[in-house]
């Protein structure tokens, strides 16, 4: 093997991922499948761009059909100007008689140029417009599919696969379609004129064609196959790329003197690239002169057979100057009809991904429901759930039976695992369970409308969103401010002391990303987060692990709220620290998706069973703490 053809062997952590499933099947795709899958894609390509903008789409496809069409008549008229040229008789005889027909040229062809520049204008116009239409549709979908969806790993990457490729290969879609039929029409009114002039000169296009196509379509699928080997570590290049220029890790790069490490590692991917790169311009460069060569030995033959055509008096040298510039016009149609050709099949895959995504997710929709209201809130209530998420080969609920009225505080507690995270997403509805009831006053929960049922519950999830909005929005998600109700929320949750302290309190950005914006400590977004459930006003709230991050004096004045209830809210509360959950109305403890024990902290400490156990382990090591009051 040649140095300069030497393999670049692939790092086994750059070969390609899932994203990449339909690459090989692109690779070794011949011309019969793309040929058959053609028609479908452009049908499909059409509706879209039909769906995105009528008028555009008519554009596009109208202007470039006429300018097809003044593509042949100028051709025409050129062999008339030839002809005129050619005539026996003086010169300024033979040119005063060709001006006619070469007004007739210049005019085909400023209208041509005319409508094609319309019709790229329109073709331009319209790939946004399906882009964002194709991405429109899919965060509808994505916002809407119930929320196991997210944890199945199957919808999972077909929803990856969706946004990474198939929302801009639906624009790419749409624009190799038209790529194609521009392609196809300028090779069409090629052959036709061939054809007018002569019949025997259509095939010699052909002829002419092969050798350019041939090149076009190889040298499109190496550099494909390029992309495709370097997709993965482009990947993992933008990946290294935000550890060593994006804020978050920052910090870390500099704690864990990493820097070396990712430059070096940075490098290696780099070299990998460049050197797969290189092979493929000198891939690309053989072929394209193997098929200059070629095309010039087929251009060869076509004009050896035009002469001998000249020859034998077939045809007059007016149509073999018009054959000669029909053959060259329609070749560049060719190659760039083969190219998008390829390129369509391609995104037609991977658009193909999309369709099928948007089909999946629109499966796993929760049906409408339209029940009333659920009615003032009395009491949530599980009754025997079991639940499991996709996949996994436990069940996280087996059995649960919880009630909490009105009112009350009731506490889950439990080792790392045992389920209260997800019997908290169950009571509030984001899971439905797979037997079992969840009932809302009398009523099954399921046949609640999720968004009413929503609006009664709020819930402060354990690993809750740190929103790139304001201070403001943060609290409010959406809803409309109302002052007072603003102020009550972020003083009962301790955020008020928070934003005070921000540069333009409510109006501060909490990403600093952006240009004022400003970033908060974890237990400060603990408070924002909590002002959140508070700000919400719902009947019932759900907090998990609501202090984690809270400085004990916060915490403290938490649960004084949560305890005083003042508003006669209900609350469920998470908590791994015993002492906050002791003057719960009522404590469920959670093993392995069971409750094992229930009642009162008294109760449960009389019991003297996993809770006592617990608690006692949490207050020994408080007391082994604090030698002074021993
Ligand atoms: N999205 C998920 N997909 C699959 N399994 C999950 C998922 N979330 C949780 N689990 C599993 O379900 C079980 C219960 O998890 P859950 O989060 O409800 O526990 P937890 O009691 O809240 O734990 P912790 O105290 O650590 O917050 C665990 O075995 C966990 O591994």
């Amino acid at each position: 093997m040649m140095w300069w053809r030497r393999e670049t062997p692939e790092p086994v952590d750059l070969v390609a991922p899932y994203w990449q499933a339909h690459d090989s099947e692109m690779l070794s795709a011949g011309l019969g499948a793309i040929a058959r899958r053609l028609p479908g894609l452009v049908g499909n390509a059409i509706a879209v761009a039909w769906r995105a903008s009528r008028l555009d789409t008519a554009t596009t496809l109208g202007l470039n059909v006429v300018a097809g069409f003044f593509t042949a008549f100028g051709l025409l008229a050129t062999n008339d100007v030839l002809e005129s040229l050619f005539a026996a008789g003086p010169t300024e005889q033979r040119v005063t008689a060709a001006i006619p027909a070469l007004l007739l040229v210049a005019g085909a062809a400023g209208l041509r140029a005319g409508l094609m520049a319309v019709a790229s204008w329109a073709q331009e116009r319209l790939k946004p417009q399906v882009e964002r239409l194709a991405e429109t549709r899919l965060f509808r979908l994505t916002t809407r599919v119930e929320l196991t969806a997210f944890d199945d790993e199957e919808f999972h990457n077909s929803m990856q696969r969706a946004r990474d490729n198939g929302v801009p290969d639906s624009a790419t879609v749409v624009e190799m379609t038209v790529n194609v039929l521009t392609g196809a029409i300028g090779v069409l009114s090629g052959a036709i004129t061939l054809g007018l002039l002569h019949p025997a000169l259509m095939p010699l296009l052909l002829v002419t064609a092969v050798p350019d196509g041939w090149a076009a379509l190889r040298s499109a699928r190496m550099r494909y196959a390029a992309f495709r080997r370097i997709s993965t570590a482009r990947r993992r290049k933008f990946m290294l790329s935000d550890l060593m220029a994006e804020r978050p890790p920052a910090a870390e790069v500099r704690a864990f003197t990493l820097r070396r490490f990712l430059l070096a590692e940075y490098d290696r991917i780099a070299d990998y690239e460049q050197r797969i790169e290189l092979d493929v311009a000198w891939q690309r460069a053989t072929t394209r002169v193997s098929g200059d060569l070629m095309g010039g030995v087929a251009l060869g033959a076509v004009y050896a057979v035009l002469g001998a055509m000249l020859a034998f008096g077939l045809i007059p040298l007016a149509v073999v100057g018009t054959a000669v510039l029909a053959i060259r016009a329609s070749q560049s149609s060719l190659t760039s009809l083969v190219q998008s050709v390829n390129k369509l099949y391609e995104a037609g895959l991977y658009f193909g991904d999309y369709l099928e995504f948007c089909e999946l997710a629109e499966r796993r929709v929760p049906p409408e429901r339209t029940s009333a209201e659920p009615g003032e809130f009395r009491r949530i209530a599980a009754d025997s759930v079991h639940f499991g998420y996709p996949g996994a080969d436990s069940p996280a609920l087996s059995g649960v039976s919880v009630a909490v009225e009105r009112g009350e505080v009731v506490a889950l507690v439990g080792e790392n695992g045992s389920g209260k995270t997800t019997l908290a997403k169950l009571l509030a509805g984001l899971y439905t369970p797979d037997s079992g009831t969840i009932r809302w006053n009398a009523a099954d929960i399921t046949a609640i409308a999720g968004e009413v049922l929503r609006e009664r519950i709020s819930v402060i999830a354990q690993d809750h969103t740190r929103w790139p909005l304001t201070a403001e929005q943060n609290i409010v998600m959406g809803r409309e401010r109302d002052d007072e109700k603003l102020a009550e929320a972020a003083r009962a949750a301790g955020a008020d002391e928070v934003v005070a302290r921000l540069v333009h309190g409510y109006d501060t950005l909490l990403d600093r990303r952006f240009h004022g914006g400003h970033d908060l400590s974890g237990g400060q977004w603990q408070r924002i987060a909590i002002a959140r459930a508070f700000y919400r006003d719902a009947d019932l709230m759900i907090f998990d692990e609501p202090t984690s991050a809270l400085d004990p004096r916060a915490e403290h004045a938490l649960f004084e709220r949560i305890r005083e209830h003042a508003e006669g809210r209900t609350v469920v509360l998470i908590s791994h620290r015993l002492s906050s959950v002791r003057y719960a109305d009522r404590i469920y403890v959670l093993d392995r998706g069971k409750v094992v024990e229930q009642g009162t902290h008294p109760e449960l400490m009389s019991l003297n069973g996993r809770y006592a156990q617990l608690y006692e382990l949490q207050a020994a090591a408080y007391r082994a703490e604090q030698p002074s009051s021993a």
